[in-house]
């Protein structure tokens, strides 16, 4: 495999806080990464980064080589926690609607045969995230795990090579986080996906992730705690990843997982 994102020496400072430091890492092509740490470690800073919705305080960020541009890419999709899907619009508008910020970016309206395209297109998508039987319904009208379908939907519309994911299924009942584990696995491996993933359960991230790398400070000063940042600590390549489908044993202490992995 190919890196595809190279960190080098990354640091993120807010003010006199930094919150990451020294952060290199190469992620390969068609990988599926999750990061791990604890609250504050810096993990959403370190996805809005790659975003591109923030520059590095220091330290570069290549995507194939070439210093990512500060803007978000069409190469970049990305979905929240939070539902991030417009509420007065019905499933098939809010698809559409991302395939129209695409194609005509200042009007984000598409007419004739370059909206009908726009409507095919959306309608395979939504059939891929298993919504293709509620086209016509408003985010209301949804749970939450058919919200986070379309929120997909919305992040894959544009055919993104890296798919950056902010704790997905965080918000979502556990039964329903099974079945959203089964569709991302899916799409991961359909659309050939590099996923970068941030998640607060361990479980979550050894069962999806190719590899998990945890955050973490090296360093304390009790005295000044933002003088210290986090970098990645831990770094695990996992060869054997398990069918999320397969797994039932939610709650695993780390030390079993990491045995078993
Ligand atoms: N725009 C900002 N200005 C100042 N401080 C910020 C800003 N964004 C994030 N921070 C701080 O940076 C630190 C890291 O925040 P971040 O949200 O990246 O952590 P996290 O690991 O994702 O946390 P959590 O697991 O709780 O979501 C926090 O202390 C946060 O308050």
């Amino acid at each position: 495999m190919s890196t595809l994102l190279s960190l080098r020496e990354v640091w993120i400072e807010y003010g006199d806080k930094i919150v990451l430091e020294r952060v290199s890492l190469d992620i390969e092509a068609g990988s599926f990464v999750s990061i791990i740490g604890p609250s504050g470690a810096g993990k959403s800073s370190l996805l809005r980064i790659l975003l591109g919705q923030e520059i590095p305080t220091r330290g570069t960020i290549l995507l194939d080589g070439v210093p990512l541009t500060p803007e978000c890419g069409p190469d970049r999709g990305v979905v929240f926690q939070r539902y991030s899907v417009f509420p007065h619009l019905s499933v098939l508008r809010n698809a559409v609607f991302g395939i129209e910020c695409a194609k005509a970016p200042l009007s984000a309206r598409l007419f004739g045969a370059a909206r009908r395209a726009a409507m095919d297109e959306a309608v395979e998508m939504l059939n891929a995230v298993g919504l293709g039987d509620s086209l016509h319904l408003y985010p209301a009208q949804m749970s939450g795990g058919m919200q986070q379908r379309l929120a997909i939907a919305q992040a894959l519309i544009k055919r993104p090579r890296i798919l950056l994911l902010d704790e997905p299924f965080g918000a979502l009942d556990p039964g329903i986080r099974a079945d959203m584990h089964g569709l991302i696995t899916r799409l991961w491996r359909d659309y050939a996906l590099t996923i970068v993933m941030v998640t607060h359960d361990i479980h979550e991230a050894f069962t999806l992730g190719t590899r998990v790398i945890a955050l973490d400070k090296r360093r304390h000063d009790p005295h000044a705690p933002h003088r210290f940042g986090a970098t990645a600590v831990y770094d695990i390549p996992l060869r054997n990843r398990v069918d999320p489908a397969a797994v039932e044993k939610p709650g695993m202490a780390i030390n079993e997982i990491l045995s078993s992995s």
